[in-house]
């Protein structure tokens, strides 16, 4: 178990679970609000001027190359670090001034989970269900329902050591949610998860927004995050380089679009006619250069309106991808 996972869970408010008023503030209809945030280690600079929020309801990704500064805003959110400067409030509480209230109001999964190896999982959550002070009448039924929502029912009885790194590491998302956060902060939640253990997670996130949790993820793999996310938040260097919606990420294409069909002759000939030609051609389909959103959307329904049986159009390496590297040219 390592130091931060138990200082965080012991060091809980006295009745998480009674009706506790949520400090009013006028940002308190966001789960996670951050302005002007920085944080030194000695005379290195961590954080620079970190501005985001995090809805309820909705899931916002946080992206930014190794050493941006991801973790250290997710360890200030979370309580374990106080931030040098800047404004926090986590479930309109401040991290600083009111710790034990964000603690019970937020679910917090950390990159690298330490575990009390000798445990089964049915002990570990009964223990940080007790930790929480989850009234003792309702814990069995909750961790049995938590061990089912992450699929490790079938495992409820072994020693924490047996079970695999993605078995772990869905053990650490039921830890975080074993008090019913209304705040989740995930840190690589995806990372040692195989395919179907990564969809699960999807699916569960999914869930938890759509019941009004405010989510903040972190990862790497951007593909996952576009599937998964509403929101991304691009951070760099210490600092926040772009707050956008998913949707409206499209607008930073600038790699060129990848279109696929059934009949490469039939793609062949449409694109010549239209005087397009490809940057490249394999088998994940043909490269065409930067357009529009507008242009690649006419190019697409006049190619299907020809006939030709196109089974993919997208921006090369994904939306998310493309709209981090064209923030990290503008940069350069
Ligand atoms: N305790 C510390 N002492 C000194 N420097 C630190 C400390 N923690 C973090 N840093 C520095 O702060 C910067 C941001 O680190 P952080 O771990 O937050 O980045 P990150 O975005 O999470 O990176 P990664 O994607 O590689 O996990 C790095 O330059 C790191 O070396």
């Amino acid at each position: 178990m390592c130091l931060d996972d138990a200082r965080y869970a012991l060091r809980v408010p006295e009745e998480p679970d009674g009706d506790v008023m949520v400090q009013a503030s006028a940002d308190s209809d966001v789960g996670i609000w951050v302005r002007g945030v920085t944080r030194r280690f000695g005379t290195a600079e961590a954080l620079r001027g970190i501005d985001l929020s995090a809805p309820y309801g909705r899931i916002t990704a946080l992206v930014g190359p190794n050493g941006a500064g991801k973790t250290t805003l997710l360890l200030i959110l979370a309580t374990l670090l106080t931030p040098t400067a800047g404004q926090v409030r986590v479930a309109g509480l401040d991290p600083v001034a009111d710790p034990d209230g964000v603690r019970s109001r937020t679910g917090w999964m950390p990159d690298a989970l330490g575990v009390y190896e000798q445990l089964t999982p049915r002990e570990y959550l009964a223990f940080f269900a007790e930790a929480y002070r989850i009234e003792p009448a309702l814990v069995a039924d909750r961790v049995a329902a938590l061990l089912a929502r992450v699929h490790l029912a079938e495992h409820a009885d072994q020693p924490v050591h047996v079970l695999s790194r993605g078995q772990k590491q869905r053990l650490g998302l039921a830890r975080a949610l074993v008090h019913e956060p209304r705040v989740l902060l995930l840190d690589e939640p995806a990372a040692g998860l195989d395919p179907r253990s990564r969809s699960e997670l999807r699916d569960l996130l999914r869930e938890l927004a759509a019941s009004g949790v405010a989510i903040l993820v972190s990862s790497h793999i951007l593909a996952e995050l576009e599937e998964l996310a509403d929101r991304v938040v691009f951070v760099a260097e210490g600092r926040t380089v772009s707050e956008e919606e998913i949707a409206g990420v499209s607008r930073f294409v600038v790699s060129g679009w990848r279109v696929r069909a059934l009949d490469d002759a039939a793609l062949a000939t449409a694109l010549a006619a239209r005087g397009i030609a490809p940057l490249g051609i394999t088998a994940a389909g043909s490269d065409l250069p930067p357009m529009s959103d507008v242009d690649a959307a006419a190019l697409l329904a006049s190619l299907v309106g020809d006939g030709v049986p196109v089974i993919a159009f997208g921006p090369i390496g994904g939306q998310l991808e493309a709209a981090y590297l064209a923030l990290n040219k503008e940069r350069r």
